[in-house]
């Protein structure tokens, strides 16, 4: 199957470079007392990721080391400098965490669910180049399947995306997995270091966690409740440099999920690396896409980029333009846990892994 490149006018990895990312480093500039020499070396990485070597480059790593050098650009892993570990997209992760409501409303578990999918809609790379509409569809609807596979599973992992509004509906479904749906532990995967946009670190969570202990009411109950959690050991927060690296998810470190019976992937740059960022037919079996991992799968993305499996081909055909990247759909998809395979005869052949189901 073939990479998704950048090379093609008119697509949104083009769009990506060409336009988002321009805009990105003007409101960067905008922003912070950056040197000239930063400036400079910003400039600099802008042309250059619009070569034809960089276009030509699967979307995937192309993006991925592209914001490691625009931190190495800000001087961020320059030990002792004045700007050492300074997250430069806080200003935009602040203001989105600002504007949140967080008189949070009685919501059932499907609707936590929900809101931890449509939270993703909002993210601020994406922001920055487009408006986002208020209609919200499902193009795969596994809700009940989703639900049915998180309920009572002892170890849940939750590979984050988004820090402000969609961490904090993540927060949301994280506190209904270990308050009423029955699961033993939660540990929410975060990036080790600012990565894309708004991508969501340990002080991105300790923010919102603040956030909603100020806010009082149910707010403050689900911070009271997450905290205690985390002192008995139940919500537990990981970080991992694989998070940042310019890598599918089946080329992942065997120990990165820990022993998670279930995973949930938030956000459209992980449904890239869960499936592989290809040129699926969108009719593809999702479970035939996705890592063997010794886990059930849940799978929560608004569609913000061409790639798509597990998609009924005639339940999609009456939608217009370009709703593969627009952010106004979204998907539920999920892969049940692997059953334990049948116990090898003592000298027999060794069988294949089953299917997934
Ligand atoms: O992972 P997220 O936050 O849902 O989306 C990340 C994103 O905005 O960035 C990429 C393009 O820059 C696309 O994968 C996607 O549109």
């Amino acid at each position: 199957m073939e990479p998704i490149l950048s090379n093609v006018p008119g697509t949104l990895p083009w769009h990506v470079w060409h336009e988002r990312h321009p805009a990105m480093f003007a409101s960067l500039v905008e922003a912070h007392p950056f040197p000239p020499s930063t400036r400079t070396a910003l400039d600099e990485l802008l042309h250059e990721t619009l070569t034809p070597e960089w276009l030509g480059t699967p979307f995937l790593a192309a993006e991925s080391v592209f914001y490691r050098r625009l931190l190495e650009a800000i001087g961020y892993f320059t030990p002792d400098g004045p700007w050492a570990g300074f997250d430069l997209f806080a200003f935009l992760k602040d203001a989105d965490l600002a504007s949140a409501s967080l008189d949070l409303p009685d919501l059932t578990p499907a609707e936590r669910l929900l809101a931890a999918l449509w939270g993703n809609q909002a993210d601020l790379g994406f922001q920055l180049g487009s408006a986002i509409g208020p209609a919200a569809h499902l193009v795969v609807d596994q809700t009940d399947d989703a639900l049915s596979v998180l309920t009572g599973a002892p170890r849940v992992g939750l590979v984050a995306d988004n820090a402000g509004k969609e961490l904090l509906a993540d927060l949301g479904l994280v506190d209904w997995l270990l308050a009423g749906g029955g699961v033993d532990e939660v540990t929410v995967h975060l990036k080790p270091h600012p990565y894309y946009v708004s991508d969501a670190t340990t002080t991105d969570l300790v923010k919102c966690l603040r956030a909603l202990a100020s806010a009082g009411g149910r707010a403050t109950d689900l911070a009271t409740r997450l905290h205690t959690a985390a002192a008995e050991g139940r919500f537990v927060v990981a970080t991992h440099p694989f998070f940042c690296a310019p890598l599918p998810f089946h080329e992942a470190p065997p120990d990165l999920f820990g022993a998670a019976d279930v995973l949930v992937f938030k956000g459209d740059l992980n449904y890239r690396r869960l499936v592989g960022d290809l040129r699926w037919p969108i009719a593809t079996p999702f479970a035939s896409t996705v890592p063997p991992l010794d886990a059930a799968i849940v799978a929560l993305r608004t569609l913000k980029s061409d790639v798509l499996v597990g998609v009924d081909e005639n339940s999609v055909t009456d939608l217009e333009g370009d709703w593969r990247v627009n952010g106004r759909y979204g998907s539920v998809q999920v892969v049940s846990r692997p059953a334990a395979g049948p116990t090898p005869p003592a000298s027999g052949p060794v069988s294949p892994s089953p299917g997934r189901g």
